[in-house]
């Protein structure tokens, strides 16, 4: 059976869209095919599917305000496009989705965003925050404070992050050319689509191996390397035309355009083989005999209240092992609170939180995605 039925069923998505498509040749930005995209993910959204957006396009439409029409060299010049640019493109997409009535938030994200543990969580509480508000998220690179991206052309990887971040169920990249191919499709008119694959396929560095376009420039390989990155959280990734007419929507209906690249495994499994690489534990927690039943029987959060001790020093987002009465391990995850905070908070009801710190980031100690039962 054709494994596109995933894409009917998905709950949470990351669509990612290229320079390459999203500027018109350089010309900066194409507002009518933005508009025909946003009209395909706001039938999504209303029809319950969560959808962040990875859009590039900052530096080209920054180009195009400031009359370049060389691509700069320098890097410090291609941050000011970018900033300038950043401006078009987020005004462009709220436009946009306000025909829709939908708001849009702007995120500006690096890499080391997402690898810093209370960053990481930090990001992605807002974004969660704002996917339960109904706001889509449009998310591109801190083209300011870093310039990897910009160097790399390379925002492939920031949709996986993302994916990873927000635990997608798939990751949409919108692209110049149909899909895959087994070549590059400018240099070999006798080139291949590849239909579906196994993101961790070998042969797939071979074909993507082929250079970028013109405006985008991380090509196929960064693509095909952000499907990799996807599935270790069990994301399935689709590389589509985003010229296809109602491309979004027609995957959606489980159509079988583009190529899809699949995880080993399942979301679940992903996540918890994620987690249990963070083999260091930071602290521990000990929990009452009711926290340890409700965990037990899976699927739910671990609240303050049912911490009755800790031990250790461990910053939010650090990885905790959390036990039983007799001390044996229960589960591990990752805590919403610096230690000390935590220790403030066991014992006591979640509504009882800004009271005695001041503010509230989480209602739970650690949250059931973050946590693995042991
Ligand atoms: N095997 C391949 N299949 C499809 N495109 C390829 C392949 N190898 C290289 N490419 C090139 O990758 C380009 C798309 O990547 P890129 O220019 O970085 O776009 P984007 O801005 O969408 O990220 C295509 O225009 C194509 O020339
Ligand atoms: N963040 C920058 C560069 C990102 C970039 O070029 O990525 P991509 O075209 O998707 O490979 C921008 O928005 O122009």
């Amino acid at each position: 059976m054709s494994k596109r039925i995933q894409l009917r069923q998905a709950r949470r998505l990351v669509v990612k869209i290229g320079s390459a498509l999203l500027t018109n040749d350089g010309r900066g930005l194409d507002v009518a095919a933005l508009g025909l995209w946003v009209d395909q993910i706001a039938e999504l959204v209303s029809a319950g599917v969560e959808v962040v957006i990875v859009s590039s396009g900052s530096v080209a439409e920054g180009m195009s305000r400031l009359g370049w029409t060389v691509r700069p060299e320098q890097l410090h010049e291609l941050q000011a496009a970018a900033a300038v640019g950043q401006m078009g493109l987020v005004q462009t997409w709220e436009a946009q989705f306000k025909r829709h009535n939908r708001h849009t938030a702007q995120i500006l994200l690096t890499h080391d965003d997402l690898s810093d543990r209370k960053r990481y969580l930090n990001a992605r509480s807002t974004l969660r925050a704002l996917l339960d508000f109904g706001v889509v998220p449009i998310v591109n690179e801190n083209d300011t404070v870093v310039t990897d991206e910009i160097r790399f052309g390379d925002n492939d990887t920031l949709g996986a992050l993302v994916a990873n971040l927000i635990e997608a169920d798939g990751l949409i990249i919108l692209t110049d050319q149909l899909g895959l191919f087994d070549k590059d499709p400018r240099k070999n008119p006798d080139a291949q689509m590849v239909d579906e694959r196994r993101a961790s396929d070998s042969e797939l560095d071979a074909m993507a191996a082929g250079g970028a376009g013109v405006l985008g420039r991380g090509g196929m390989q960064t693509k095909v390397r952000a499907a990799r990155l996807a599935a270790r959280s069990g994301a399935f990734t689709v590389i589509v035309g985003g010229r296809i007419e109602n491309a979004i929507a027609r995957l959606r209906d489980g159509e079988s355009i583009g190529t899809l690249l699949l995880p080993e495994q399942g979301r679940i499994a992903a996540r918890k083989q994620w987690l249990a690489s963070h083999l260091q534990t930071r602290g521990k927690l000990t929990l009452d005999q009711g926290a340890v039943n409700v965990l037990c029987r899976g699927g739910r959060s671990l609240l303050p209240v049912g911490v009755k001790s800790i031990s250790g020093q461990f910053r939010r987002g650090e990885m905790v092992s959390c036990v039983d009465e007799t001390g044996k391990e229960i589960a591990r995850g990752l805590i919403n609170y610096d230690a000390d905070e935590a220790r403030a908070i066991a014992g006591r009801s979640s509504d009882r939180i800004t009271e005695v710190l001041g503010y509230i980031s989480d209602e739970e100690m650690i949250h059931r995605d973050n946590m693995v039962i042991v």
